[in-house]
Order: structure tokens, then C-alpha cells, then sequence
């Protein structure tokens, strides 16, 4: 899910840094060195608009030395907080695009989403769908139509009661995952190193999501994967590699380089191993009907055959559902794991909490860990301090809009930039400390609810956020309840990268410590 978003970003960028003829226009240097001095949020003294030629402006030159010559291409997240000590908390960087980096002005472009937000056009996304008949999905679609789409597509998902019918298959995958850890950790040669965790969440991930959308497995978590899921890894892999090109190359490259071919094949593989399972579930549906039986099932089933939603459109929003819950998951998850390793005093407590709260033999209901606060501490400070989106967009489309003072013109781009945002000193004291306690609800001051949304906002928010809080939820309580985790000594300090998601720049490795519950669940 997440490269969608920043695509739609890099491509918003992209397009103006091609076409911006203002761009070698001046660098507006009048706040540099003195941010407390930049426009803000500053309309409570403001009667009138604020010109927009009082904004900071980003040159494409300068774009282009931050990203090519001082290698904040894939830092991306990095030079959102070097642009804010440099142009304060609202700037142009580009015609259209403006960017905002506080939980206050943040707030106000969100609370200026319209009745069918929009992030900006994916049409690179639809183009194969086109070429085969696949319907949108709740992405891709735009308007009335997204928002149709959404009213079907919410209902067994966004509210945590929905989310919990699926604890059961989530358990399910959990039981495998937990019995893969110990499978790996007797490969290795002290029998308690995992490799590259990243790569064991993608799995689990992969798999609980499916179990959910498909009510299938797809023994991701096997020793040996099937051939036709591991084909399947293959084309998410191949068409996400060949996206950015996709995106940033004009059309006439296509027929001569492989990149579109490459990733049209990616989108096929995608889709054939999607239709397969869907068609499946179909047949099943079928003889159900033929011969009255009740309907049972959980949610493609309920896409089938409680909804008026065509099977092309099924295919097209099941896709992208399972897309985007397999690397925000998973990625979120390494980040947690990695902090975890790092803070031992934070891991004690949250294994006090889960040793306590549910007996050693029973595995939890969503109902118990929904309950934890440091597990739901945990993972909201993980979250905090990694979004896995770092960034995001609105395009007001319909109406002009007041956001710090100025009046913007309607289809200006509004860049979130999520990551400067949930790092401000303001709003996280500390902010690159991992502290769980900050989320307590113990008489605390709560932290403003704009600094840290990694989920997005309101009704354009993500679909998926319960049933990944779920998941998240249920596999580190049961790693927790199993292992100690201690950080691998050998491995250099892991720093963040943007590949679209903020992922870690190398493999991490991690200790898991048998706490020897025998009778642990
Ligand atoms: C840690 C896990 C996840 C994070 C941090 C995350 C984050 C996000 C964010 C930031 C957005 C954009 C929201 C906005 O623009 O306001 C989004 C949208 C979306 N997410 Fe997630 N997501 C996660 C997991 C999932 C899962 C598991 C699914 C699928 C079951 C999912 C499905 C979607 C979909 C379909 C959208 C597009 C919604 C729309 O445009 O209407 N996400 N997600």
C-alpha cells in the first residue's frame, strides 16, 4: 500500500520538476537558520490571507542537489526534517505542491478534506486493468465511485468488532509463524539467530492477510513454499520493481525498454494467482446456492455474495487490499522487533504484561490484547517513530482552501510529510527515543492526536488499520511470550531507508531466546 502512496508523491513531484517553469526561480532564503520566523500557523493574527509569494520556496535545482548530490534519494523521510529547519512549517516545492510538516497545520489540510478525498491520480496503476478487464480498487478508484466502493468494502473491516472474527485465522497463521521462528533459530548455528527478519514478517504477513481475503492458505510459512505462491512473491516483487520506471518514464521508452513489459508481467502474475482463488471461492458459492445451503465465510465471501459488487470489481479490490497489507505489516513489525532488541527494560514490561494478563496455555482473543496498553503502546511508538508511510498527499479538488494563512488555489498538492511530523520536539518530547509510555493512558498529557496518524485520516483512511492492528497485536504478543529478543552484536547500527516504505538498510538478524514456557500456547 504504502509505495502507492509515495508514488503518487514521487510522480506529483516528478511531473512538476519536468515541467515547473518557475523552477530555477529564486530559493527563498528569508526564514533559513530561524524557523521559529517561517509562516505557520499563524492565522490567529492574520485578518487578512497571507500573499503566497511570502511562501518559501524550493527550486528545482536545489530538489535536485538534495536528492541526486546529497544522497537524500533514499532518505527521503530524512530531508523532510532538513527542509523544515531550512524553510519552516510550510513551503512550496513546486507550483502545486506545497508541503506542511506540523500536527497543526497538518490538521487544518486535513480537516479540509472534501467528500471524496483524493491523494492523486494512479492512472499507471490502472492501465493493466484496463487492458484486461480488472475493475479499480478502493486505491485506485476515485469520486462517488471510490467512495461506493469504500461503503461496501468497510463494512467486516474497519470496525474492531470486524476485525475480531478474523482473530481465529489469524491465530491460526500466528501458531505456524511461531513454529517457523523455532524451526530457524535450530539452523542456526547457536540455535537462536533468525536471519532477516524482514523477510519472515513479509511471509507472515502474505499469509495472514490471504487467510483473511481468500479464507485460504498459502504456506508461505512452510519449509518449502508452493510453486504457485512463490510465483505469486515473484510478481508483487516484479511489478514493485519495475513501478518507479513505470511512473517517471514517458510512454514512447515503453516498447523500447523491458521495464513495461516487466512489469506488465508482474501485474499478470498478480493477477491469474488473485482470479484463480477468487474463482475458487466462486464454484464453492455456486454449488452453495444450487443447493440452498447456508453461506458461510468470512470476507471474500461476503464480497460474493452479500454485496452488488461484480466479480471484475471484486478482483480489482481484493488485489489491492492484499498489497497493501503485506509490507506495512510486516515492515512495522521488523521496526518493532528491532526497538524491542535495543530497549530491554521496554521488553520486560511489555513481557509482564502479556505473561500476566492471559494464562500461559491459552492463546489470546482479539478481545485480550485489544486490552494491553504497553502491546498497544508498543506498537503505536514503533509506528510513531517508523512510519511505514512517511509521507502522503491531499489534492483539494473542488474549492480553494485556507491553510496558515494563505488561500491556496483548488488541485494544489498538500505533501504530508508524516515523518518530520511525528518527529517535532513539541509534540514528542525525545522524539528519536523509543518510549512506549509516551501512548499510556495513565493521567499523562496525550500527545496531540494530529503528531503521530499512521493510518491516514477520516473517511480516505486506511481500510486495513483493525485487521493490521490485529495481526500485529496477536504475533507480538505470542513472540513476546516465547522469546527474549536480543539484538544480533555482529550486525552495524541499522539505519531507516525510504523505499517507498521506510524499511532498514540491511538484513536484521535478531537473537530469539527461549524464555522456556513449556506449556506456553
Ligand atoms: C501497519 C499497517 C498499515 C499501515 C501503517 C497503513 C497505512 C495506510 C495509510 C497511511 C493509508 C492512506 C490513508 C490516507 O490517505 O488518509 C492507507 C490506505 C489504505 N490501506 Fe493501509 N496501512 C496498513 C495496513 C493495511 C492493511 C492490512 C490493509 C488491507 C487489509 C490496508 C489497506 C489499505 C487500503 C485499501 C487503503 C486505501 C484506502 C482508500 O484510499 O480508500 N492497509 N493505509
Amino acid at each position: 500500500m504504502a509505495p502507492w502512496l509515495s508514488w503518487t508523491l514521487m510522480q506529483k513531484n516528478g511531473s512538476w520538476l519536468l515541467s515547473c517553469p518557475n523552477s530555477f526561480s529564486r530559493v527563498c532564503s528569508r526564514w533559513l537558520g530561524n524557523p521559529s520566523s517561517a509562516p505557520g500557523p499563524l492565522s490567529a493574527f492574520q485578518n487578512k490571507p497571507r500573499p503566497l509569494e511570502d511562501l518559501p520556496h524550493i527550486s528545482l535545482f536545489e530538489m535536485i542537489y538534495r536528492i541526486v548530490f546529497q544522497g537524500f534519494y533514499n532518505r527521503l523521510h530524512e530531508l523532510q526534517i532538513y527542509n523544515k529547519q531550512r524553510y519552516g512549517p510550510i513551503y512550496r516545492d513546486g507550483q502545486k505542491t506545497v508541503s506542511v510538516n506540523t500536527p497543526k497545520l497538518l490538521e487544518e489540510v486535513l480537516r479540509n478534506d472534501e467528500k471524496f478525498p483524493s491523494r492523486g491520480d494512479l492512472s499507471v496503476w490502472k492501465e493493466y486493468r484496463d487492458m484486461r478487464g480488472f475493475g479499480y480498487g478502493p486505491f485506485t478508484e476515485e469520486g462517488e465511485k471510490w467512495y461506493n466502493l469504500r461503503v461496501t468494502l468497510n463494512k467486516r473491516m474497519l470496525h474492531p468488532k470486524d476485525s475480531a472474527q478474523y482473530c481465529d485465522a489469524i491465530n491460526d497463521v500466528v501458531t505456524d509463524y511461531i513454529k517457523r521462528i523455532y524451526y530457524l533459530r535450530q539452523c542456526s548455528p547457536k540455535e537462536d539467530l533468525v536471519f532477516d527478519i524482514a523477510n519472515e514478517f513479509y511471509r507472515f504477513s502474505l499469509e495472514a492477510i490471504a487467510s483473511i481475503l481468500f479464507e485460504t492458505r498459502l504456506g508461505c510459512l512452510e519449509k518449502e513454499i508452493p510453486v504457485g505462491t512463490q510465483e505469486f512473491i515473484q510478481a508483487i516483487a516484479q511489478m514493485f520493481q519495475n513501478n518507479m520506471a513505470a511512473f517517471m518514464m514517458p510512454k514512447w521508452s515503453r516498447s523500447l525498454l523491458p521495464y513495461w513489459r516487466n512489469y506488465i508481467e508482474g501485474w499478470e502474475g498478480i493477477f491469474s494467482f488473485g482470479k484463480q482463488l477468487i474463482d475458487k471461492k466462486l464454484e464453492v458459492i455456486q454449488q452453495r446456492v444450487d443447493s440452498n445451503q447456508e453461506m458461510e465465510g468470512e470476507y471474500l465471501t461476503y464480497l460474493l455474495s452479500n454485496t452488488q459488487m461484480s466479480t471484475k470489481d471484486v478482483y480489482g479490490s481484493i488485489t489491492e487490499l492484499l498489497l497493501a497489507g503485506m509490507d506495512t505489516t510486516s515492515n512495522t513489525l521488523t521496526w518493532t522487533l528491532h526497538l524491542l532488541s535495543k530497549n530491554p527494560q521496554s521488553q520486560a514490561r511489555l513481557y509482564r504484561e502479556v505473561s500476566t494478563l492471559v494464562p500461559a496455555d491459552r492463546i489470546p482473543s482479539a478481545a485480550e490484547v485489544t486490552r494491553m496498553p504497553y502491546l498497544k503502546a508498543v506498537i503505536k511508538e514503533a509506528l510513531r517513530m517508523y512510519p511505514v508511510v512517511p509521507m502522503n498527499a491531499r489534492i483539494m479538488t473542488e474549492n480553494n482552501v485556507a491553510i496558515g494563512g494563505f488561500t491556496f488555489p483548488k488541485k494544489t498538492v498538500f505533501t504530508l510529510c508524516h515523518y518530520a511530523i511525528s518527529h517535532d520536539k513539541e509534540a514528542f518530547p525525545e522524539p528519536f527515543k523509543f518510549k512506549p509510555d509516551r501512548w499510556l493512558r495513565d493521567g499523562r498529557k496525550r500527545p496531540n492526536p494530529f503528531a503521530s496518524i499512521p493510518f491516514g485520516f477520516g473517511v480516505r483512511g486506511c481500510v486495513g488499520r483493525r485487521i493490521a492492528e490485529l495481526e500485529m497485536y496477536l504475533v507480538l504478543f505470542r513472540i513476546i511470550r516465547h522469546f527474549e529478543i536480543k539484538p544480533d552484536l555482529t550486525m552495524e547500527e541499522l539505519k531507516c531507508i525510504n523505499r517507498t516504505v521506510l524499511v532498514p538498510d540491511q538484513k536484521l538478524n535478531l537473537h530469539f531466546v527461549d524464555r522456556g514456557c513449556e506449556n506456553a500456547a
